[in-house]
């Protein structure tokens, strides 16, 4: 599997690098980005993968997100790659829409033509793209997940499914009950088609309710603006967090008072977050 670099810019004493490479699980060329910080050079350093929501690329963390001081302070690498399979090949919504095909990925594998060829990043995130950094970079296999908005839906329903593969989760502005929510509900049809069942298990609200073996959970924080516009028609984090009731799941969601869902508020908290993922790093 190799890897073509796209860029190098030395940021904080570590490197944001940009590659290319051509994927098996979206059948098509991914870019990605990593931040690696100073200790990357001389040690294996723990992982944290971002998922960016609607719209966003790679690059969207990596420039607005203020998270590489901290995290070269901490030594921990950051991946963050794109939100959908890319390319003249790839379907893209008949409107090209905003919410749905091109930067609208939704970390899920879709069933549904024309998108089940190339929409398959949930095996890319969760499966291809550790392979890749581990096989390329100096990082070893610890690993935290975070996401925003479509994003943070993506990192919960993955470490749900995952708990062996992550040892922490986080999540700002999440799509915590994508099966309820006009964004879910478009996504969820175009790429899973009209059984709702089969959404179920892309749905954090549900799959955590499945989370009964408590020696098995992993610390989960969640980072919600108060004055966020998407909050009442999309977000639902308080259905997330009934439904970790249930099980007992250690889930803290914290409504930030006056924030919105853009990147002034991930960069905000994103210190807290970047310590919160360290502090669950095995030592
Ligand atoms: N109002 C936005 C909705 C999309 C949006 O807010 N995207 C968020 C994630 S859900 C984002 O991170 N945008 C890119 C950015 O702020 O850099 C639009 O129509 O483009």
């Amino acid at each position: 599997m190799s890897i073509t670099q796209v860029s190098a810019t030395k940021a904080f004493g570590g490197w944001h690098k940009q590659f290319s490479h051509q994927s098996d699980a979206t059948s098509c060329e991914m870019r990605f980005a990593i931040f690696l910080p100073p200790q990357a050079q001389h040690q294996s350093v723990p992982v944290l993968y971002w998922l960016s929501g609607l719209t966003c690329t790679d690059e969207n963390f990596m420039q607005k997100a203020a998270a590489f001081k901290v995290a070269a302070q901490l030594g921990i690498a950051i991946v963050a790659p794109d939100t959908s399979p890319r390319g003249d090949n790839v379907p893209d919504d008949d409107n090209h829409a905003y919410d749905f095909g091109l930067g609208a990925g939704f970390y899920l594998n879709a069933t549904q033509p024309p998108f089940n060829q190339h929409y398959r990043m949930y095996d890319y995130v969760v499966n291809e793209l550790p392979s890749v950094i581990e096989a390329n970079f100096g990082v070893n296999q610890q690993r935290a997940i975070s996401g925003h908005s479509m994003g943070g839906h993506g990192a919960l329903s993955i470490a749900f499914k995952n708990l062996d593969k992550y040892s922490s989760v986080s999540a700002f502005s999440p799509i915590c009950q994508p099966t309820t929510c006009p964004w879910g509900q478009k996504a969820f049809s175009g790429y899973l088609g009209q059984d709702k069942q089969s959404w179920l298990q892309y749905d954090s609200s549900a799959l955590i309710t499945q989370l009964t073996d408590s020696n098995k959970h992993i610390p989960a924080l969640v980072d919600q603006g108060s004055d966020d516009n998407f909050l009442a028609e999309q977000l639902n984090p308080q259905a997330l967090v009934a439904a970790a009731k249930t099980v007992n799941y250690p889930l803290e969601l914290r409504i930030q008072p006056g924030y919105d869902h853009s990147y002034f508020f991930i960069s905000s908290f994103i210190e807290d977050h970047l310590h919160f993922h360290a502090a669950n790093f095995k030592a």
